[in-house]
């Protein structure tokens, strides 16, 4: 089969100044997610796939089609995939129904089984179809958006923060839903989104971006257990970095599984060259217990309480900060000393 979309050598900004360097990405099918801090170039990116963005070098494929290529660059509407953006963007004077039926070519806009169908497939009740968009929910006006961009069969549907205006119940229902409805149309997806939740959850593939780069682009669990770049690991999780050294018996290759920091020794999910490294040890792993002088780490700096659990903020002795997940009846104070233990294996960085 060939990919839905595949990308190479991609560079694209505005006036002259790059914002994207050199990104490959290739998505075969399902969703790639596109995961970085605000201002790193995700919407640039969709904007360069759409065809509203033209890039300075690279190519763009979209469903075995060139559409862009040197000099050579295929229109926006002639490009053949479906856009949802952020706000939906429906028609405020047209009906559900009519704002579907514009997603399709000219000649075929009252082709009302295919605008049931595309309803179907976001599950929206036909029902629906004759309101107006300001009669629906701010979760069904994304699905009607999904539904208008599915109308035609795109092979490649692009989502940029198609979720963000929702409250989060709806925006985990919403994104589900979405989901679903792209595999049932067997439509690949580019999903941009800054919520790491919504992107470890919904996507096949996440590319993590910053600066314009693509760090590592990875299945969610890989993105999350075996980050490629401590940037990574900051970014997904908030991943503490602390200074240490690898060190202990080395393997064939002479690379080492453990190393010592501030937290102690610690074993390593991935063998380093022996030396300095980083440490990046993610709130899950940490664990805080009252302390005296003796066993103490650090002090607690500050607790958000959140209910279910509570973040605990640790400034160790070292003068770095770790974070600690902690259930809600066990909560110390600021200022109370702590002993930190660090639960399974961490993952480090060479420096
Ligand atoms: N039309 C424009 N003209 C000039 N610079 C722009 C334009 N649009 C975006 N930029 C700049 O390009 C960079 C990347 O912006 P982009 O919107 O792609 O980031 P993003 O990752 O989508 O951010 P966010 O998550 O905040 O939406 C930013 O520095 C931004 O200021």
């Amino acid at each position: 089969m060939t990919h839905a979309l595949q990308i190479h050598g991609l560079e694209a900004g505005y006036s002259g100044q790059p914002v994207l360097r050199a990104l490959d990405l290739e998505v075969t099918a399902g969703v790639t997610a596109i995961l970085g801090p605000s201002g790193c170039g995700k919407t640039t990116l969709l904007r360069a796939v759409a065809g509203f963005v033209t890039p300075m070098a690279g190519t763009i494929t979209v469903a075995g089609r060139e559409v862009v290529s040197g000099r050579s660059v295929v229109a926006a509407r002639r490009r053949g995939l479906g856009y949802v953006p952020q706000d939906g963007a429906l028609f405020p004077h047209l009906t559900v129904e009519a704002n579907v039926g514009f997603g399709l070519p000219r000649g075929q806009r009252r082709n009302s089984a295919r605008v049931s169908e595309a309803l179907a497939l976001v599950e929206l009740p036909a029902k629906l179809a004759q309101r107006y968009p300001h009669e629906l929910s701010g979760g069904q006006q994304q699905r009607v958006a999904l539904a208008r961009a599915l109308a035609p069969r795109p092979r490649l549907v692009l989502l940029d923060e198609p979720f963000s205006s929702l409250d989060a119940s709806l925006r985990e229902e919403t994104g589900r839903a979405v989901v679903r409805a792209l595999r049932a149309a067997g439509a690949a997806a580019v999903l941009v989104t800054h919520d790491q939740g919504e992107a470890l959850s919904l996507a096949d593939q996440v590319a993590v971006m910053v600066d314009g780069s693509f760090l590592q682009v990875a299945a969610p669990a890989d993105v999350y257990l075996t980050p490629a770049d401590p940037r990574v690991a900051a970014f997904l999780g908030h991943a503490a970095l602390v200074a240490g050294t690898a060190a202990g018996e080395p393997d064939a290759d002479g690379r080492v599984r453990s190393a010592s920091c501030a937290l102690g020794l610690l074993r390593l999910r991935a063998p380093v060259a022996a030396g300095p490294v980083r440490v990046a040890i993610r709130a899950e792993q940490v664990q805080v217990a009252p302390a005296d002088e003796s066993d103490r780490a650090g002090v607690v700096l500050d607790v958000s309480f959140y209910g279910h659990d509570a973040t605990i903020r640790v400034v160790l002795d070292s003068g770095e900060h770790v974070s600690a997940r902690t259930p809600a009846n066990s909560v110390p104070r600021p200022g109370d000393p702590v002993r930190v233990d660090v639960v399974g294996e961490a993952v480090a960085f060479a420096v």
